[in-house]
C-alpha cells in the first residue's frame, strides 16, 4: 500500500496508449460498496476470493495495464493466475509508505497504528512480492513519473529481449 500501483499504472497506460484497470476499483464497482465495508462485513478471506475473481476477469478481458491490490499476491490462486504475465513489483520502504498512506483511510489493514501495521505487512509480504515479480522497481524518493519511466524501461527491455522488436 502506498507503493503507487494505481498512480503509476495510469501513467504507464497513458504512455503506451493502452487502457488501464485496477482490481480494487473493479471490486468496488461490482460490489457497489467500498473495500473497507467488504472487510468489515465479510472479512479478508472473502475479499481475497473477490480479488481472485477480479484478477481472473481482468486478465481474460483486458489487454493493457493492470494495477493490483497490495495484498493480491497473498492468495495462491491469484499467484497462479499471474504466472506468465509481466508483473512489476513497486518496492516502497517503510518511511515513504507511511508518508504516502497518511492516516490509512480506506485501507482496512492499516487500522490501528499505521506505522507498525505497514512495517508488519512489508516484512511478511516481501518474499511473496519478489517471488511473483518479473521485475522490481524502487519507488523511494522518486516521483510517480520517474517510477513510470523506470517500469517502462524494464518492460520495454524485456519485450525487446523476448521478441526482438
Ligand atoms: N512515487 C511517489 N512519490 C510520492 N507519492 C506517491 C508516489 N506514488 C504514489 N504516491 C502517492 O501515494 C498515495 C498512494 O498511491 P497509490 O494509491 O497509487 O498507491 P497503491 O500502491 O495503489 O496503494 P493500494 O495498495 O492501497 O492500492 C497517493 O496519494 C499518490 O499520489
Ligand atoms: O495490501 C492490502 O492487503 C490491500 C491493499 C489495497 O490495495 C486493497 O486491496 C485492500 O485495502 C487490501
Ligand atoms: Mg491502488
Amino acid at each position: 500500500m502506498g507503493a503507487g500501483k494505481t498512480t503509476v499504472a495510469q501513467l504507464l497506460a497513458a504512455r503506451w496508449g493502452l487502457p488501464v484497470r485496477d482490481t480494487d476499483q473493479d471490486i468496488e464497482a461490482a460490489e457497489r460498496r467500498e473495500i473497507s465495508e467488504i472487510f468489515v462485513d465479510d472479512g479478508e478471506d472473502h475479499f481475497r476470493e473477490l480479488e481472485r475473481a477480479a484478477v481472473a476477469a481482468a486478465l481474460a478481458e483486458h489487454d493493457g495495464v493492470l494495477a493490483l491490490g497490495g495484498g493480491a499476491v497473498l492468495d495462491p490462486g491469484t499467484r497462479e493466475l499471474l504466472a506468465g504475465h509481466r508483473v512489476v513489483f513497486l518496492h516502497v520502504g517503510l518511511s515513504d509508505a507511511v508518508k504516502r498512506v497518511g492516516l490509512g483511510v480506506g485501507r482496512p489493514l492499516l487500522l490501528g497504528n499505521v506505522r507498525s501495521r505497514v512495517k508488519a505487512l512489508l516484512d511478511e509480504r516481501q518474499p511473496l512480492y519478489s517471488s511473483v515479480a518479473s521485475a522490481t522497481v524502487e519507488t523511494d524518493g522518486r516521483t510517480p513519473e520517474e517510477v513510470a519511466e523506470e517500469v517502462a524501461r524494464a518492460v520495454e527491455t524485456s519485450q525487446t529481449r523476448e521478441t526482438g522488436t
